[in-house]
């Protein structure tokens, strides 16, 4: 929980200000629909005969005047040329409204009515197909143009058909080529699958900040190496392990690290591989899979995303997943421990498992995969930093306790964005403003160059970043201030970054007071400079988050004197109104008292707090020890 809050705490000013947001978020969207409506190929094709052919012109995209020159007459009406026509309404998606839509809806009208006999429609067919157009064409005679379009109508049909026929052919043999594993394997008799790498090269070592994941596979690794020895000496293993832990932990890594370590073949596959269209394919594959790993044993099986098949799934492919289940159930069954093959599978969430997987001999022991730590971090940085040319100024330390709550795969890319970055910037090493760069990136999500901030909107940003800020450098326990930024990225206006000095693992009450004043900051700093009349929406989330904690503070914590150490469940029915009252007024007591905190602190330093705006508002980032010598406090 305590790590939730650090986590919260850092995003801190979060969406400042939803309204203004969704403003200049629709207003973004709706000039780039207008734009896309000037570039639509239906408006600006003029009404030309088309002078190449229409299979060149479908060729080179020119869809359109394909279907104009089909409809109006521009083309002739071969079979070749209705192909390029249906071709071109498809790649337009103009199905529906086309000519054809309507042609073939009336040809169907007319079919119906023939087969029930009331127009001879075939022999007239035939009659107009020998006669040239326009000979049968009298007053007396109206029936040219009843039989002709019928013959058109004939023709699109047979083409509709013949089309249709060689699509589902051509998907059909285009399913079994691409279907590596398993449909054309089940109808072709089947190759056995192969070993997704014979030699894993993945070690232990290339495993950061899980040590306790690995001390647990030790184990599985040296049975791997000696099963005779292993079983020997009475040791009982388990068939299956489940990894469990949120994503990009390295869940795969360990896996293949087990396999490396103990140099045996190692076999991954997907839950979501075993998902089919085809009712069987699955458990096919399952079956497939585990024959082929007791012939290579001892072996490592690895399934990433268990829960593909091992959860309760919507009822309209529960029977299908249900088979893939039950194959995995019986493979799961249907060997014996000492017969080297290990089951290693991963899921993020191992409460949505169907019971029946996770009983005893099938996978039956968990090992969890956490988040690093502060120290795991800065390893699994300096490893994927290894094959890229650093700056003399990057330190690794400060890296990791700028990232709480990154994971392994998270801290992969921020060296990969931030040498991106270099390389765009045309310099030689990555430096830690690039590595600066690639964090923002990875928190805040791209930055929104496009949409437009006005000036009063900013100027309210810089004053609420700025009263967030100035209380943070102002109150003991708080924080350090990391950066204040009023670049818009992602659902923010703008935000202060705190950063804890080291992993907390438990908070004092003056810490968690602290963090109040904070986030009570942004609002009281609005309504100390523009009024209360002025102050936004733009706190929303600010508020949400103090009450929360606050909240906690009180219902967890032991921290305020009226409802003392008793810890409550406000989220429980049985909590009696008395109780949950009592919790209200206190929360509100403590969040008027931050409240007041944050304004005595900000009406005394205000110049401070214009000095901090005036500058956000000219450089739009301040680092922390900007911040501080701006307000003359001494730097430690
Ligand atoms: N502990 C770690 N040490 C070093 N690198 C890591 C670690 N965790 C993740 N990475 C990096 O992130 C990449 C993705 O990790 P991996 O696929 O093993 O994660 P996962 O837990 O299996 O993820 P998912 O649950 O999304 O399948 C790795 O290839 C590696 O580059
Ligand atoms: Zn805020």
């Amino acid at each position: 929980m305590l790590r939730e809050i650090a986590r919260r705490a850092i995003k801190r000013g979060g969406a400042r200000c939803a309204t203004q947001l969704a403003r200049a978020t629709s207003s973004a969207s709706a000039s780039s629909s207008s734009s896309r409506a000037v570039a639509s190929p239906a408006s600006t094709t003029p009404r030309r005969r088309l002078t190449t052919s229409l299979r060149d012109a479908n060729a080179r995209g020119r869809h359109a005047e394909v279907i104009e020159a089909y409809e109006n007459g521009a083309a002739v009406r071969t079979e070749a040329n209705t192909a390029e026509y249906l071709k071109a309404l498809v790649a337009l998606d103009r199905v529906n409204e086309s000519a054809l839509a309507r042609a073939v809806h009336r040809g169907a009208t007319a079919e119906a009515a023939a087969t029930t006999g009331a127009i001879g429609a075939s022999a007239t067919a035939t009659e107009s197909d020998a006669a040239p157009k326009g000979m049968l064409a009298s007053e007396k005679n109206p029936l040219y143009t009843q039989q002709l379009e019928p013959t058109f109508k004939a023709q699109l049909w047979r083409t509709v058909r013949t089309l249709g026929t060689a699509f589902i052919v051509l998907s059909g043999i285009g399913a079994l080529l691409e279907d590596r594993g398993g449909m054309s394997k089940a109808i072709l008799g089947g190759e056995s699958v192969k070993p997704h790498q014979n030699t894993q090269t993945t070690t232990f070592d290339d495993v950061k900040g899980v040590d306790e994941a690995k001390a647990e596979l030790v184990e599985i690794v040296e049975y791997l190496k000696a099963p005779e020895k292993f079983t020997k000496l009475g040791g009982k293993l388990p068939k299956g392990l489940l990894l469990v832990g949120p994503p990009g932990t390295g869940k795969t890594m360990l896996a293949k690290a087990v396999a490396g370590e103990a140099g045996v073949p190692f076999f991954y596959s997907s839950g979501s591989e075993f998902e089919e269209m085809f009712v069987g394919v699955g458990a096919r594959r399952v079956r497939d899979l585990f024959k082929a790993a007791k012939q290579n044993a001892p072996c490592i099986v690895f399934i990433d995303e268990i829960d593909a098949v091992g959860a309760a799934r919507n009822p309209k492919d529960q029977q299908n997943t249900r088979m893939t289940l039950n194959q995995l159930l019986t493979e799961l069954d249907g060997f014996k421990a000492s017969e080297g093959v290990i089951v290693l599978a991963a899921t993020n969430t191992p409460g949505m498992l169907d019971k029946a997987l996770i009983r005893p001999g099938r996978f039956d022991r968990t090992v969890s995969v956490p988040n690093p730590d502060v120290g795991g971090r800065r390893e699994i940085l300096q490893a994927h930093a290894k094959g890229v040319k650093m700056a003399d100024n990057v330190d690794f330390d400060v890296v990791a306790r700028g990232t709480p709550g990154f994971s392994g795969a998270d801290l992969a890319n921020l060296i990969n964005i931030a040498a991106l970055k270099a390389a765009l910037d045309g310099v030689a090493s990555v430096g830690a403003k690039h590595l600066d760069f690639a964090k923002d990136r990875i928190l805040m999500g791209a930055a929104r160059t496009s949409a437009i901030i006005t000036p009063e909107n900013r100027k309210l940003t810089a004053y609420h970043e700025g009263g967030h800020a100035l209380v943070a450098l102002r109150t003991k326990g708080a924080r350090p201030v990391h950066k204040a930024t009023i670049v818009p990225r992602g659902q923010a206006l703008g935000m202060v970054m705190q950063l804890p000095e080291k992993d907390e693992l438990q908070m004092t009450r003056r810490q968690l007071l602290a963090m109040l004043d904070v986030t009570m900051g942004g609002r009281v700093a609005e309504e100390l400079i523009f009024g209360s009349e002025e102050i936004t929406t733009g706190a929303s989330s600010d508020l949400q988050q103090a009450t929360r904690l606050a909240r906690e503070m009180v219902t967890r914590y032991g921290m305020s004197e009226k409802v003392g150490l008793a810890s409550q469940d406000y989220a429980s029915d049985e909590l009696s109104s008395e109780t949950r009252q009592l919790i209200e007024i206190e929360v509100k007591a403590m969040l008027d008292a931050a409240y007041k905190r944050a304004k005595d602190l900000l009406t005394q330093h205000e110049g401070d707090l214009h000095t901090i705006a005036r500058r956000l508002l000219d450089s739009e980032s301040l680092s922390g020890s900007e911040l501080k010598e701006l307000c003359g406090i001494a730097t430690a």
